[in-house]
């Protein structure tokens, strides 16, 4: 009789120890490396703690303290993708801020690969969620840690393939919903193909200006009025463009372009659709 089979920890569980994701072959190829974990408090955590491996996939199949921007917390039942990478030294630190349109980008290549009838109705909201029909399937959270002289930057995706949750304050919809076969193993295999391909442009091609062009031609409400929330209050005017720096440029119904780099928008009269999301 051989030994025991290693007992599953809760916490920490090593890839070898559990029906681990794979990475795309692409993503190999370029030279990164996967711990997936069982259950883990955050991804975005474990990827900040190391900081130093760049290039580093965490993946959990559940989350118990997920993190969504604006301090909100981020619903993690098993069957949704928690997936962070940590990128060390990605680009200088003041161009940090273009891995939102990178990593939303690279979400929503995924989705056209993975989830066709999802993508006929996919748009990307400022500055980096993913909508079908206007509800929400993807979050995107970007933190940054330094190290002495190094910059690390770690990009959470929090994907809603089996569900979504009730309760939350937008509209959202998980893409399983319209795409049956979708599962977390091959939307995560297209991601992190995805992602190591649109980074690739960004730091080795023509930069932002690539990845803005790319990400306009997605944009939800651009020409359109929209509502954009600050912390003084609501702005409403035309969503004209995005400038070089990724801020969202509002023409208001005063004719001043004014250029926004944080607050969150509203399309206002849109009502989410629901065809099966
Ligand atoms: O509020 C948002 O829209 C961003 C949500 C980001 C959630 C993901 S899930 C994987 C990673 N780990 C976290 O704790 N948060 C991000």
């Amino acid at each position: 009789m051989g030994p025991p089979p290693p007992r599953r920890r809760r916490y920490g569980l090593r890839v070898d120890f559990v029906e681990a994701m794979k990475l795309g072959a692409g993503a190999q190829t370029a030279g990164f490396r996967h711990l997936h974990l069982d259950i883990t408090g955050s991804t975005n955590v474990e990827a900040l703690a190391r900081g130093q491996e760049d290039r580093l996939w965490v993946t959990a199949r559940e989350q118990s303290a997920g993190r969504g921007r604006r301090g909100r917390a981020w619903s993690s039942p098993a069957g949704n993708l928690y997936a962070s990478v940590v990128l060390t030294d990605p680009a200088e630190p003041r161009r940090a801020a273009d891995l939102c349109f990178v990593a939303a980008l690279a979400a929503s290549d995924a989705i056209i690969a993975t989830a066709p009838r999802a993508a006929t109705a996919m748009t990307l909201k400022w500055p980096n969620d993913i909508l079908i029909n206007g509800a929400k399937v993807v979050g995107i959270l970007v933190e940054g840690a330094h190290a002495g002289d190094c910059f690390s930057a770690v990009i959470g995706w929090g994907v809603n393939i089996a569900s979504h949750p009730d309760h939350t304050p937008y509209p959202a919809a998980h893409l399983a919903a319209t795409d049956t076969a979708l599962n977390v193993d091959i939307y995560f295999a297209a991601l992190s193909d995805a992602f190591a391909k649109r980074l690739e442009l960004w730091q080795r091609g023509a930069g932002f200006a690539e990845i803005r062009k790319a990400w306009l031609r997605r944009a939800a409400g651009l020409g359109r009025r929209i509502v954009v929330r600050l912390p003084s209050g609501d702005i409403e005017g035309i969503f004209e463009a995005l400038d070089s720096e990724g801020a969202l440029i509002l023409l208001d119904d005063a004719g001043q372009r004014r250029p926004v780099s944080a607050g969150e928008i509203f399309f206002p009269g849109l009502v989410p659709s629901s065809i099966g999301l």
